[in-house]
């Protein structure tokens, strides 16, 4: 991508959970930029910060207060920003595909899709909805039930309700963690598409090197900082620097 705008960008971002003796330091001054159109997997080591990182991010969580924390999705800054403005702001720039897939059971697959768009009083843009239920593959199954739909299924049904609302950021929680290898490498090349052909930018959460492989950079977190940056990443050098983090 030629593109260079900036998506998301957090400078100076802490989190401590608890207080005293009891604190634990989660993010230990995070500053990174997302360009539009990239798609980034953040890993580590279990207990560095990942989880902690992505819903500060996506402004699911706060971030502590300290006197130069930035957080700017779209070039708004949301740090310090009332809730009821985050919730609106969120609505129509944030887009979520989480490994639990959060389809709403009694809901067909064509309502669990157009729901968020429905909460926010917003008509879906009808060729586009088509599109990505053809891309997706989901046209034969738009009136099933989540539990009617395969394991892959569900998780594309996600994708193209995350999608739909067009969103700057996609954050990604282990979206392939449920799948067999063949769902999993679908939704992977999905969401590469969707970075490549529509300029999404995606931040996604992994604790698999194949599945990194797939974003233009992964970042690998330790006891809440950035500790490597790879470009262009393989499998190979995935797995070295996270023997080297200590994963
Ligand atoms: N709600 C919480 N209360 C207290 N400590 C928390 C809370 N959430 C996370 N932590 C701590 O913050 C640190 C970072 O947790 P986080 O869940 O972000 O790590 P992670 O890298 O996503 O781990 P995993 O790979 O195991 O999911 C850990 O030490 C964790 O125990």
């Amino acid at each position: 991508m030629t593109n260079t705008k900036t998506a998301v960008s957090a400078h100076k971002v802490y989190k401590t959970y608890g207080a005293g003796d009891a604190a634990v330091t989660a993010l230990a001054g995070i500053n990174v930029d997302f360009s539009a159109g990239e798609f980034t997997a953040i890993m580590g080591p279990s207990g560095s910060g990942k989880s902690t990182l992505m819903h500060v991010l996506a402004t699911l969580d706060t971030a502590d207060d300290h006197p130069e924390t930035s957080i700017r999705i779209d070039g708004v800054e949301l740090h310090g920003l009332a809730d009821a403005e985050v919730t609106d702001f969120r609505r129509d720039h944030v887009g979520f595909i989480f490994q639990a897939f959060n389809l709403i059971p009694t809901l067909t697959a064509e309502q669990n899709i157009l729901l968020p768009l429905g909460i926010a009083g917003k008509q879906a843009d009808e060729r586009w909805y088509q599109d990505l239920v053809r891309k997706l593959g989901l046209a034969e199954r738009l009136n099933h039930k989540p539990s009617e739909l395969s394991g892959g299924q569900q998780q594309r049904v996600a994708i193209a309700r995350a999608l739909l609302a067009r969103p700057s950021v996609i954050f990604a929680d282990e979206p392939t963690g449920n799948l067999d290898t063949a769902s999993g490498t679908e939704v992977l090349k999905l969401i590469r598409e969707a970075c490549d052909q529509l300029g999404q930018t995606v931040l996604m959460v992994t604790h698999d090197p194949v599945a990194a492989a797939y974003a233009d950079r992964v970042l690998v977190l330790k006891d809440g900082q950035i500790v490597e940056e790879i470009r262009r990443p393989s499998r190979e050098t995935v797995l070295a620097a996270l023997a080297k983090a200590g994963a």
